[in-house]
C-alpha cells in the first residue's frame, strides 16, 4: 500500500534582494520596487513510498533533501505538484521545537503527546519510558532550561520516537547523542522497521542509509538524479563524487606539505602520491572490502641504490595502524634514478569506515630519511556491511 506519493513536486523560494532593516529604510524603500529572485529548490520530484519502507534521501550539501522532507511533512507548501500522505507522520525535523524551557521534563512529553494526538492514558503509561530511554530519571521534573544541550535533544528524541509512529521523517537525527544513545536510537527505529512504520530517512552519513534503507533518492541542486537499490545508488553518488574531485584536481589526498610534515635530504623525492579506486580511477572515497591502489610517484637526480619505500595507515585521531616497507616485503630495488614510480595494491580495505591518514616515505635500508611525508595523505572508507568498529575481523559463530 502506498502511504506517501509524490507528483510533479516543484518547490521555489524567493529570495528577497535587499532587506529593510530601518523605518528610513522602508519609508524611502516605497519608491524602490524591492525586487527578488527565485530559488529552484526542489525540480519535478516523482516518487512513492510504501507502506512498511525505509526510503532514503541523500545528496549533497543544499540538494533539496531537508526540504522535500519539509514538505513532506506539510512544514512547507509545494510550489507545484502534489504530496499525499496515508497515515499519522512523526516528523524528526527540527527536534524539541514546541518544547517549552519553563516546563519540566515530564510536562514537556505531555505537552508533545497532546499535540501528536495520543490519549491522556497513553501518554501516562509511556511516562517513564521516555525518560529512562532518555537516560533523564534524576530529571524529570527539573526544568528543561536547566537541562543541557544534549540532555534537551534526547528528551525530543525520545518523546517523538515514543509515540507511536505510523510515518517516520527523520533528518539527521542519529547525529544525537553518545554511542550508547545513538545505539539505542538505532535498536528502536529497527523495531519499528519490523512493525511496519514507513521510514524516511534523510541523512549524510551513508553508512546508516546503507544499513537502514531499501531504496535510496538521491538528490543534485533539486533535481531527482536516480531512486533505486540503496547499495547502487549509494556507490554510484560516491564514484560520481570521486570522478568530479579528480577532474577539478582537487582530491583530499593532496594537501600542501609544510616543513613540519615533510623531510629527509631529497636524494631520492616523492613529487605525488595518488590512490586509484576499483575501476581505476583516482580517488580519496573507497567502500570497505575494496580494493585500493597506492601510486608512489619519485625522481631522483642522481644514482641512488637500494631504497626502501614504505607506508604508515593512521586513523583520524593518529593512532598508528598498520606500517610496511619494502625491506620488510623482501622487494629488492636495486637503484632508482631519474623518475618512476612504484604501486602499492591493497586487496581489500578492512577498515569499515572513517577517515584515515597516509604517510608515505622513501629512506635507506639504515634508515637515513630520502623524503617523509608525514600524514600528508588521507582517504575516507565507508561500511559496506553492519558490523561495527574500525576493522573488519573475519569471524563465524558456531552453536
Ligand atoms: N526558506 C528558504 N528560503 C530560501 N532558500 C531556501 C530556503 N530553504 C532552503 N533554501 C535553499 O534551498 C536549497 C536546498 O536546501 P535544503 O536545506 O533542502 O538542502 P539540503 O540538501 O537539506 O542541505 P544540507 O545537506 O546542507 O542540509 C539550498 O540552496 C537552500 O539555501
Amino acid at each position: 500500500m502506498t502511504v506517501i506519493e509524490v507528483s510533479n513536486l516543484h518547490k521555489v523560494f524567493r529570495i528577497p534582494h535587499e532587506k529593510r532593516n530601518t523605518v528610513f529604510e522602508t519609508l524611502t524603500g516605497f519608491m524602490k520596487p524591492s525586487g527578488y529572485e527565485t530559488f529552484h529548490a526542489l525540480n519535478n520530484i516523482n516518487f512513492t513510498v510504501d507502506k512498511g519502507e525505509a526510503l532514503g534521501i541523500i545528496g549533497e550539501n543544499g540538494s533539496g533533501k531537508s526540504t522535500l522532507l519539509k514538505t513532506i511533512a506539510h512544514i512547507l507548501r509545494p510550489t507545484d505538484g502534489h504530496v499525499k500522505v496515508n497515515g499519522r507522520i512523526t516528523p524528526f525535523l527540527e527536534l524539541g521545537v514546541g518544547f517549552q524551557q519553563d516546563f519540566t521534563a515530564a510536562e514537556n512529553i505531555r505537552t508533545y503527546a497532546t499535540i501528536m494526538g495520543i490519549s491522556k492514558r497513553e501518554i501516562e503509561s509511556k511516562l517513564d519510558d521516555i525518560i529512562s530511554f532518555a537516560g533523564l530519571e534524576k530529571f524529570r521534573d527539573t526544568k528543561l532550561k536547566n537541562f543541557s544541550s544534549g540532555m534537551q535533544v534526547r528528551l525530543a528524541f525520545s518523546t517523538a520516537i515514543q509515540t507511536n509512529p505510523e510515518i517516520l521523517l527523520m533528518d539527521e537525527v542519529l547525529a544525537v547523542g553518545d554511542m550508547d544513545f545513538q545505539q539505542k536510537c538505532i535498536d528502536v527505529l529497527n523495531q519499528y522497521r519490523n512493525e511496519g512504520v514507513t521510514i524516511v530517512f534523510v541523512s549524510h552519513d551513508l553508512g546508516s542509509v546503507r544499513r537502514f534503507c531499501d531504496r535510496t533518492l538521491l538528490l543534485h541542486k533539486g533535481e531527482q538524479m536516480t531512486l533505486g537499490n540503496t547499495q547502487e545508488v549509494i556507490d554510484s553518488y560516491m564514484y560520481s563524487r570521486n570522478e568530479e574531485d579528480s577532474a577539478s584536481g582537487n582530491s583530499d589526498s593532496l594537501q600542501n606539505s609544510g616543513s613540519d610534515k615533510r623531510w629527509g635530504n631529497r636524494k631520492v623525492e616523492i613529487t605525488d602520491v595518488e590512490m586509484y579506486d576499483k575501476f581505476g580511477n583516482k580517488s580519496s572515497r573507497f567502500n570497505s572490502f575494496d580494493p585500493m591502489d597506492i601510486r608512489i610517484h619519485f625522481n631522483a637526480l642522481e644514482k641512488v641504490n637500494d631504497p626502501v619505500f614504505g607506508i604508515q595507515l593512521y586513523s583520524e585521531k593518529g593512532e598508528h595502524l598498520f606500517g610496511t616497507n619494502t625491506e620488510i616485503k623482501e622487494i629488492i630495488i636495486d637503484h632508482v634514478e631519474g623518475e618512476g614510480r612504484i604501486d602499492l595494491r591493497i586487496e581489500k580495505i578492512p577498515m569499515l569506515t572513517g577517515r584515515f591518514q597516509l604517510t608515505v616515505a622513501v629512506h635507506s635500508h639504515e634508515g637515513k630519511i630520502y623524503d617523509w611525508h608525514d600524514k600528508l595523505y588521507r582517504f575516507d572508507v565507508y561500511p559496506t556491511c553492519r558490523d561495527s568498529g574500525l576493522f573488519h575481523i573475519p569471524c563465524t559463530w558456531g552453536l
